[in-house]
């Protein structure tokens, strides 16, 4: 072979060579590009979604399960990026196909291309028949997954309940049947989908067939050659391909969106609340706040039970720096007095003022600044204690943190740990004594410094020796400053030192006065007092 040949045939393998590098190169920036925009798309949604469910009213977590959320935040946008993601490199590729498929079959015979674009409507119309058919489908998985889920991270983070009753094999029991629920739809999900795409195969060959039938026509009148026909079918084969293909992306895509819609609604949902900092209501200075709070008129009942009013017409004035017990059964409305000072929810009528304030027209940001809470079991976070403690003032000085702790009595038990306050703690706090989370959940309060304390019977699960450690914390924390302090008691023996004890029963006031007065009065508190001291 000749140099000039030799040139003549490596021109061609340089521009395929030249071809191949070039299409690796862009094939692998075009995957990259998808990639990128996918993953920045899935953690833009979470971000959203975590947002907005962080900032959603407290009354939809009191009607949802959190392991549902959970569930869509991981694996409902995780199965939509997968489906963007196909749908992108899959749907480009089948859709450039079919346009140039068509062109190609409109360019060889124009009769044959007609005939078989007046097939496609009826394609269309099955794909979209599925399509109706997944997504109530795949409703339904959505709903019964996130429900076993749900079940799944109650019964974890109730462990403790649950192994106390032994209640291992029921639990089992339960989520069993929800997963079963679930198999269930998704076989009836593969069968639908199955007898589908059988059903469009065959399409595919009959079509095919339809075209050979046509085409021999075709070549009979002299319109078409036999090699023209060979190319035609093959043409067909691949655009049909290619539709399947499409088809199947789509209903993917269907799918996806479907089970996320309930989150793009979460994300544009508006909160009553705006908790989002930032100049949403009145900023009240911290230290200008005197502690009046006043509940005017509050009518109110739970969103989640509007038939049954916890408030009628309730009306109390707590002046600043006074210290106010809440007493009176179970069930009598004293907890939901702090959470409607916290605006946890809205009152339907009256109001809940602060300094004269409407806690409405406040910013939430600088509420929770000014009132302060100590917990019945107070949840700490699965970090370190001195992040835990930096809980209530996130720039808190290594020495601001330990005296903080020191006046909550839980200087001592920290240190005593090997790594001290670098403890990391398990989920929830679980790896201290309820005592000594209740300490820690004293200690970042004192660190956060409110001008109005709410006390919601944050000594109730002790036994005698832990609450005196606690209740001498928790007299520390009043007295540190003199401060509004608004005690939710069950145990009469927290409430006796408090300025005014405030006696409910069924959402009124039935008593007032200090404790020797109420006594005196041999009411409501003296029978409540003398069952206590005859328990105790
Ligand atoms: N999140 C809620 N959703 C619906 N109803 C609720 C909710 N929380 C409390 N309730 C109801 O509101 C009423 C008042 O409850 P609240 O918790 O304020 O009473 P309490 O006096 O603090 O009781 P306890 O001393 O047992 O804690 C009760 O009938 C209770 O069932």
């Amino acid at each position: 072979m000749g140099t000039a040949d030799l040139q003549t045939l490596m021109n061609p393998l340089r521009q395929l060579l030249g071809l191949f590098v070039s299409q690796a190169v862009l094939s692998f920036f075009s995957s990259f590009a998808l990639a990128v925009a996918t993953t920045e798309f899935g953690r833009r949604l979470r971000m959203m979604y975590y947002e907005a469910s962080l900032r959603k009213d407290i009354e939809k977590y009191d009607e949802s399960r959190t392991g549902e959320m959970t569930h869509q935040l991981s694996q409902d946008i995780g199965s939509l990026q997968t489906a963007v993601r196909t749908a992108f490199s899959r749907g480009v590729e089948g859709v450039t196909s079919i346009l140039s498929g068509s062109v190609y079959l409109y360019m060889a015979s124009p009769k044959l291309a007609t005939a078989m674009f007046c097939i496609l409507p009826v394609m269309a119309g099955a794909a979209h028949l599925l399509g109706v058919l997944l997504r109530g489908l795949s409703d339904e998985i959505r709903r019964a997954s996130n429900n076993a889920t749900g079940i799944a991270s109650e019964t974890f983070g109730a462990i403790h309940t649950v192994r106390a009753f032994g209640a291992e094999d029921r639990e089992l029991e339960r989520y069993g049947k929800e997963l079963q629920h679930v198999s269930e739809l998704k076989l009836l999900m593969a069968l639908t989908a199955g007898g589908f795409y059988s059903a469009l195969h065959l399409g595919i060959n009959l079509i095919t067939l339809l075209i050979c039938g046509f085409g021999g026509h075709l070549v009979s009148q002299g319109e078409l050659t036999r090699g023209g026909i060979a190319s035609i079918v093959t043409q067909v084969q691949i655009l049909e391909r290619s539709m399947a293909r499409i088809s199947v992306v789509s209903a993917q895509l269907v799918k996806a969106f479907r089970s996320s819609e309930h989150i793009f609604d979460a994300v544009h949902d508006q909160p009553r609340v705006n908790t989002a900092a930032g100049g949403l209501g009145l900023l009240l200075p911290v230290d200008a706040v005197k502690g009046r709070v006043s509940f005017s008129n509050v009518r109110f009942a739970y969103p989640s039970r509007p038939d049954v009013e916890v408030f009628e017409s309730f009306n109390l004035d707590i002046k600043p720096g006074q210290v106010i017990a809440l007493v009176g059964a179970s069930g009598s409305g004293k907890s939901t007095l702090g959470a409607l000072l916290k605006r946890f929810y809205d009152v339907q009528d009256g109001s809940v003022s602060l300094d004269g304030v409407d806690v409405r027209n406040l910013d939430p940001q600088s509420l929770h600044e000014i009132v302060g809470v100590v917990s019945q079991e107070p949840v700490l976070m699965g970090t370190s204690i001195l992040e835990n403690l930096r809980y209530g003032k996130p720039d808190a000085t290594m020495d601001e943190v330990v005296a903080a702790a020191m006046a909550a009595n839980a200087h001592d038990f920290i240190e005593e740990f090997p790594d001290g306050y670098h403890t990391q703690l398990g989920e929830r706090g679980a790896l201290l004594s309820g005592g000594q989370r209740q300490r820690i959940a004293i200690g970042r309060v004192i660190l956060r410094d409110p001008s109005i304390l709410l006390l919601d019977e944050a000594t109730s699960a002790l036994d005698n020796e832990s609450e005196r450690i606690v209740q001498e914390a928790l007299d520390k924390l009043m007295h540190i400053k003199k401060r509004t302090t608004i005690i939710i008691a069950h145990r009469l023996t927290t409430a006796a030192a408090a300025d005014l004890l405030v006696v409910l029963d069924k959402g009124k006031i039935v008593e007032m006065g200090t404790h020797q007065e109420l006594l005196a009065l041999n009411g409501a508190y003296a029978k409540l007092y003398r069952v206590q001291q005859s328990a105790e």
